[in-house]
């Protein structure tokens, strides 16, 4: 099998992604995929003697747990969570709806990405194509959590019922996590403006790494912290997500735990927690014989939000870290540049 001649028509306006090329069964993927050595992930850099801690949300109101969430958000910025309220079910219908959705014929796909307006769904393949010099394995859907009406209206028959019946019941967690978060930071509850600019709006991604045949040599996603307030993250039994270690060098690997979900901080609450809890830099990388899947919701602040250091983090005398942006201009720029660690962070400080 040879490669396509026109790359970017096939994966892009033919709608074939990287599970096009994936079911190539080419040897050798595309020189636009292959990283260089510097920015390659090495296995030498893996560590055990670190782990993630796993959260049991059994029992929410016990303190105990409480103090886990804290301690976690400013530790590791990342922890998994289990008896969380989502059923099992929902998850795996889920899981098996977005296998379904990218083995669509190539053509069901085009018609899918050509007729619905992108601020609902957008089909897409690597991060930002037209601002990376080297392309990422994978293939994306993004559905945002819109109106009702919207969602009926444009959500791919294939997976809507399944996307939704998830973002039901993950808003419900959505909503605990962040109260128990911000508790944490002296705030008493989430009143109405502070819920518009924690999760005035939430993103679900299909995230979709086909097999490839260099995996060594390439990027699923490369490093970079999530713009988000929370994401919360599905992964399924392949494994491929990995956290930068406590001392900013090596890489934590993240084990598929049944029927778990990874939370992570984004730099939104970084920035409104002025520093205390922590957007930690995370990649996944792909492999070569099976596809990964792996589904964050983002957990975003709605785009006129003005993010900035809550006051009563700086109630005690701190100075602000950061100063106040519109939301709207940090996901503009996080998406005007490739992947590129922590570095949006610096769009808003001080
Ligand atoms: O695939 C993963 O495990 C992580 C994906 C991720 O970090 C992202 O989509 O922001
Ligand atoms: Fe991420």
């Amino acid at each position: 099998m040879s490669l396509p001649s026109n790359l970017i028509d096939f994966l892009v306006s033919q709608a074939h992604g990287v599970k096009g090329l994936s079911d190539l069964g080419v040897e050798a993927v595309p020189d636009q995929y292959i990283q260089s050595l510097e920015h390659r992930f090495d296995n030498g850099k893996v560590v055990s003697h670190e782990s993630i801690p796993v959260i049991d949300l059994a029992n929410w109101e016990d303190p105990d747990v409480t103090e886990s969430i804290f301690n976690a958000a400013i530790k590791w910025g990342f922890f998994q969570i289990v008896n969380h309220g989502i059923p099992l079910k929902v998850i795996e219908d889920l899981k098996a709806s977005v296998h379904r959705f990218f083995e669509l014929p190539a053509d069901e796909k085009k018609h899918i990405k050509e007729n619905s307006p992108s601020d609902v769904v957008r089909l897409a393949t690597s991060f930002s194509p037209h601002a990376e010099s080297v392309l990422e394995w994978k293939d994306y859907l993004h559905l945002v959590y819109a109106s009702e009406e919207k969602i009926q209206a444009y959500w791919p028959a294939i997976c809507k019922e399944q996307s939704l019946e998830y973002m039901k019941h993950a808003e419900v967690l959505i909503r605990r996590l962040l109260n128990v978060l911000l508790k944490g930071l002296n705030v008493k509850e989430m009143d109405n403006e502070r819920e518009h600019a924690l999760m005035g709006a939430m993103i679900l991604d299909f995230n979709y790494y086909p097999p490839c045949p260099n995996a060594e040599a390439v990027a699923g996603v490369g490093p970079h912290s999530d713009i988000s307030s929370i994401t919360v993250l599905l992964q399924d039994d392949n494994g491929g997500l990995y956290v930068r270690a406590s001392d900013g060098d090596n890489w934590i690997f993240v084990p598929p735990v049944d029927g778990a979900l990874v939370i992570n901080i984004g730099d939104v609450l970084q920035i409104m927690s002025n520093d205390r809890y922590k957007s930690i830099e995370h990649q996944a990388v792909v492999n070569r014989a099976k596809t990964r899947i792996s589904i964050p919701i983002f957990v975003n602040p709605a785009p006129d939000a003005i993010i900035g250091p809550l006051p009563e983090v700086l109630e005690e005398g701190a100075e602000p870290k950061y100063k106040q942006v519109v939301f709207s201009d940090y996901f503009k720029y996080f998406f005007s540049k490739p992947h590129d660690g922590k570095e949006t962070l610096e769009f808003a400080r001080i």
